[in-house]
């Protein structure tokens, strides 16, 4: 699926933070953060060399220049000064090539590491198991895509090169500044590490800080999602101030939050520039006094930049350490997501052999059975209490029941979205267990209420099970789904675009869009959730002679709340309380059942519109 590590790697006990509610998290405190990061460039090992490679060549240039800097200003007294000038000036240009090649790379890596995290975020959130869809907003996990991988690059990339290099040159300061003047260098690293413990201080309330931005910001776009998604539910009850002020309560929360992280690291920074003025003064003062006794006027000039070469980096380490604890804020709720369970793997067994038409097969096998299926959303509430049905290879299957009997579940059982927690659901005989979910769902196709028009064309749309499909199929699907004419009307026939949800169409049109995308697949079994209910008396007239034709050839399972669908059923199956409770023929089930009959006359099953 991905490259990155988290997703392939099964997480160690010992890694995980877990908070009530929360999916565990890896610790990412002092030390683990760095580790953290080091563990998120791990395929990056080559360019992170090389660049460093690349970095210390510039430092160790950048080094020599006061070296040189006090040999010019030695020599000026004797007026020896153009070769050391032409040192230094080539010195300055190969730091600023080798710098230049160097940030560069570890960018690229940067960019590098967050497009591997993108991959493997998108790949898991599109194959999480159902459940976990039901427990967090569409829009927060969508945030965590795209604004919390932005913060952890700025620390991957940004923070990287900065620890770098800094931590490089300081090193390469201190050893110097120890070999010209161990006193000063003492001075200096007292007034750094008085600076280092502040900051230190203050890191794990920047990271927390940090966190609570970025879920302020995830927050902000499910609530803009929830909005944005039912715009019309909001115009017509006049809510728009009250959605606006509801999602500003959430722009408050991120306000509040960046601002604290801001505070943190205002303070932050100026721990670091007056460790940086404190170093100066000191040396100034304590250097000054020195030269006037017995040191060269070169020497001090040499200390003061060398004090800088170690100062300034160190302070760009601090912030970049800042930097990181703001990126593992945003790594944690990334972190979350990539530790949401997945789909179940399916077994490594064959596959399902190839269908055959409808009446060869004819044959003992169902193309559909439950046997004594049992399932729950949630422990202790049980929605299937021992289902039991077989669909037949051809005809139509009807499952009739008041609303909340479990009907939907069905079809979610079949399409294997879930799996049952007792009982069996065979698929032409053979246990779903014993199948990959491919096979399975291979050989569907669902058409429900809400079965989505997505952005694109209507030809994208119909063909987007299979994506390569002979025209002339499209152009059957279509004219069996009563497609053509709104095709010939759109500005761009089949290549006009549909816009966001299908919004530039009808709901009948959407449905039979839909009912064209299942068709074009020739399904051995055809799910459809009352798939007449948006259409008018024509169309629907038309979509029932349709599926008698498709039943001729295929197994169709309709859940019907429609008189005309359930007269039209070969057999139905009369649902209450997760079983079935009765089975025939309309007639029949008029005849034997009560309950049925009750069904049909509270007029729960419609009136049939004239065929
Ligand atoms: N994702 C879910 N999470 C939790 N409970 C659910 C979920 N989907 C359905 N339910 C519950 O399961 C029960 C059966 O729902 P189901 O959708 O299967 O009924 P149905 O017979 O299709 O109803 P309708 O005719 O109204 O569509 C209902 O009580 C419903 O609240």
């Amino acid at each position: 699926m991905t490259g990155h590590p988290s997703a392939d790697a099964e997480p160690r006990p010992q890694d995980r933070d877990t908070a009530p509610g929360e999916p565990a998290t890896p610790q990412r405190c002092g030390r683990g953060a760095l580790a953290t990061m080091l563990w998120l460039t791990s395929g990056h090992r080559r360019v992170i060399g090389v660049a460093t490679a690349l970095t210390l060549a510039g430092s160790a240039m950048g080094l020599a220049q006061p070296l040189v800097a006090r040999d010019i200003v030695d020599a000026a007294r004797h007026g020896r000064i153009l070769w050391p000038l032409v040192l230094l000036a080539g010195l300055f240009a190969a730091e600023a090539v080798t710098g230049a090649v160097g940030r560069f790379l570890l960018e690229r890596m940067g960019e590098g590491v967050i497009r591997t995290m993108r991959h493997g975020l998108i790949g898991h959130l599109l194959r999480l198991d159902m459940r976990a869809y039901g427990r967090h907003r569409t829009g927060d996990l969508i945030s965590r895509v795209t604004a919390d991988t932005t913060v952890v690059r700025e620390a991957t990339a940004q923070a990287l090169v900065d620890l770098v290099s800094g931590a490089l040159v300081s090193l390469g300061a201190v050893a110097l500044m120890a070999w010209l003047d161990p006193l000063l260098l003492v001075l200096v690293a007292a007034t750094v590490g008085a600076a280092a413990l502040i900051v230190t201080s203050l890191l794990s309330g920047i990271r927390a800080a940090a966190e609570r931005t970025q879920s302020a910001v995830g927050e902000m776009a499910a609530d803009l999602e929830r909005a944005l998604g039912a715009l019309p539910m909001v115009r017509v009850h006049c809510a728009e101030d009250r959605e606006a002020a509801r999602i500003g309560t959430r722009v408050e929360s991120a306000y509040a939050a960046g601002v604290r992280t801001a505070r943190l690291a205002a303070f932050m920074s100026s721990a670091v520039e007056l460790a940086v003025q404190g170093s100066f003064l000191l040396v100034l003062v304590i250097g000054g006094m020195r030269v006037g006794s017995a040191d060269s006027l070169g020497e001090l000039v040499a200390f003061l930049l060398y004090a800088s070469y170690l100062v300034i980096p160190l302070s760009s380490v601090f912030r970049a350490i800042g930097l990181i604890q703001r990126g593992m804020g945003a790594y944690k709720r990334v972190d979350q997501v990539l530790a949401l369970p997945g789909e179940s793997p399916s077994p490594a067994r064959a596959p399902l052999p190839a269908s055959r038409p409808c009446p060869v097969t004819a044959g003992p096998a169902a193309a559909l059975a439950f046997r004594e299926v049992h399932s729950a959303y949630r422990t202790g509430r049980p929605v299937l209490r021992g289902m039991s049905f077989s669909v037949p290879r051809c005809g139509q299957t009807a499952l009739v029941g008041r609303s909340g009997a479990g009907k939907t579940t069905v079809f979610s059982l079949t399409a294997r979205f879930y799996e049952p927690d007792a009982g069996t659901v065979l698929f032409e005989g053979r246990p779903a267990p014993e199948l990959t979910r491919r096979a399975c769902r291979s050989r569907i196709a669902l058409v429900d209420q809400n079965t989505p028009v997505v952005h694109g064309t209507l030809w994208d749309n119909i063909t987007y099970a299979m994506p390569d499909a002979d025209p002339s199929e499209v152009e059957r699907v279509m004219r069996m789904a009563n497609l053509t004419e709104l095709a010939d009307r759109l500005p761009d026939g089949v290549h006009s675009v549909l816009g966001e949800r299908g919004a530039t169409l009808s709901g009948g049109e959407r449905q039979r869009v839909a009912l064209a995308r299942a068709l074009l697949t020739r399904p051995t079994l055809l799910l459809l959730d009352e798939p007449t209910s948006h259409l008018d008396a024509l169309n629907e007239a038309a979509l029932n002679k349709v599926m008698r034709d498709i039943a001729a050839r295929c197994a169709v399972l309709l859940i019907a709340h429609r008189l005309s669908t359930v007269q039209n059923a070969d057999r139905i199956y009369f649902l209450d309380a997760g079983r079935v409770i009765a089975e025939g023929t309309h007639d029949e089930l008029l005849d034997r059942s009560p309950a049925y009959r009750e069904l049909a006359d509270a007029q729960v099953l419609r009136a049939p519109c004239s065929d």
